[in-house]
Parts: structure tokens; C-alpha cells; sequence
């Protein structure tokens, strides 16, 4: 039995359009199995749609090309980028296998078309074809996150990294990152005002 979580809000259909009935199926199969596999803790469940997959899905249409996704653990934001947007490749990255057994099996269960799950670290995957765009949501601060991302995308391409509050002073602690991996247009993105109760952030920068 599915374990009870959050009634599906209204702004489910505005962010997710006509793969909502794909992403309702994705959010109740983590409700159903995520707590037991590690990927969520119970507490999640009140907030499933709000605090995660709506928080993700709002970042889809920044997205284009070949994105990664570094960290997708349960798939956030991942699988849910990739059901939010059929017209992009995925590649996720995650070293647990555990992870990318989940990974895998929803990849399958939701018939989609668009995953690639890589089973590695960030700093080992093989970088004979660099992705346009890498997000990650909840893997390091940015001076870390920065040297396991930034390798990964070609030139021209962005990293699109979704933060808290403190996305700011965390571009300033990584000022020496930011300079040494050649990153420009270093910004924050306020994404979902007016749709969502709470907004997501993201830092965005371009690969020189
Ligand atoms: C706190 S979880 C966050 C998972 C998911 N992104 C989310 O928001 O719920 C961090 C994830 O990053 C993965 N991870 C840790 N180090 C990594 C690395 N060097 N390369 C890729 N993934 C890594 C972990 O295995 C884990 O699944």
C-alpha cells in the first residue's frame, strides 16, 4: 500500500503540462518506495509534490541539449527534468548503486526515452562528449560542486545548479573556483514566484 503523502497541487498541471500524468505516476512510486530504499526520509512525504517535484520541475525550461544531472539520487531534479522535458537528453550520474538500480527501474517504468543513468562519480566520468548543461541539486556547496561539474560541460555551455537561500554567499566562498574553471555570467535565478509556495533558486553560469 502507498504510504500517504501530499494531495497533488493545482500548480502540478501549470509546471508539467502534458506529462503530468507521468510525473503523478514518478511521485507516487517515490512515495511508495522511497522511504524503504533510502531515498527519501519519511518526513518528506507531507511535502513530496511542493518541496521536490515541483521544485524541480520549474527548472525545465531553462534546459536544452544534453544535460546531466550530477548527484540524482532519487532522481531530484533529474527524472524529473527529463518527464517535464521528452524534447531533452538526460544523463544522470550517481555513484550509489543502490541509486541507480531506482534510477533505472523508474527510467523503465515510465517508459522514458530521454534517460541515460551513469553509475560513477562526477570527477570520473569519461568526457569524450561534453554535455551542453549540468544541473545538481543538493550534492556540495559551490566550491566544491564547481570542480565536479564544470569539467563536464563543453564550451559555451552552462552549469545550472539549484541552491537555498544562501546561494549568494555561496557564489562569494567560491570566488576562487568561479575564476580558476573559467565561469561567467555568474547569477541567481529566483524560479516560480507567483506559482509556487515556495520559489527555487538556481545558479546559473556560463563554461567559457
Ligand atoms: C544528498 S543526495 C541528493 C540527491 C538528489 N540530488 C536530491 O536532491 O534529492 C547527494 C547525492 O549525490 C551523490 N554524490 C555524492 N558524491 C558524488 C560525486 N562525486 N559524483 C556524483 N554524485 C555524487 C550521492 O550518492 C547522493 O545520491
Amino acid at each position: 500500500m502507498t504510504p500517504e503523502y501530499e494531495a497533488e497541487p493545482a500548480q502540478a498541471a501549470l509546471v508539467f503540462g502534458d506529462q503530468l500524468a507521468v510525473a503523478r505516476q514518478f511521485t507516487a512510486n517515490l512515495a511508495q518506495y522511497g522511504e524503504e530504499l533510502g531515498l527519501i526520509g519519511p518526513l518528506e512525504l507531507p511535502r513530496l509534490w511542493s518541496r521536490h517535484i515541483l521544485n524541480c520541475g520549474i527548472v525545465a525550461p531553462l534546459l536544452n541539449g544534453r544535460v546531466g544531472d550530477v548527484g540524482s539520487g532519487a532522481g531530484l531534479p533529474g527524472l524529473v527534468l527529463a518527464i517535464a522535458r521528452p524534447d531533452v537528453e538526460f544523463v544522470l550520474i550517481e555513484p550509489m548503486e543502490r541509486r541507480t538500480a531506482w534510477l533505472n527501474d523508474q527510467v523503465a517504468a515510465l517508459d522514458l526515452k530521454n534517460v541515460t543513468v551513469v553509475r560513477d562519480r562526477a570527477e570520473d566520468v569519461r568526457r569524450d562528449v561534453l554535455l551542453d548543461q549540468v544541473t545538481a541539486r543538493a550534492v556540495s556547496a559551490l566550491k566544491k560542486l564547481i570542480p565536479m561539474t564544470a569539467p563536464l560541460v563543453r564550451p559555451g555551455g552552462e552549469l545550472v545548479l539549484m541552491k537555498g537561500a544562501g546561494a549568494a554567499a555561496e557564489i562569494d566562498a567560491a570566488a576562487k573556483q568561479i575564476r580558476a574553471f573559467k565561469l561567467h555570467n555568474v547569477e541567481v535565478l529566483t524560479l516560480g514566484e507567483g506559482i509556487l509556495d515556495e520559489v527555487t533558486r538556481v545558479v546559473r553560469a556560463t563554461v567559457e
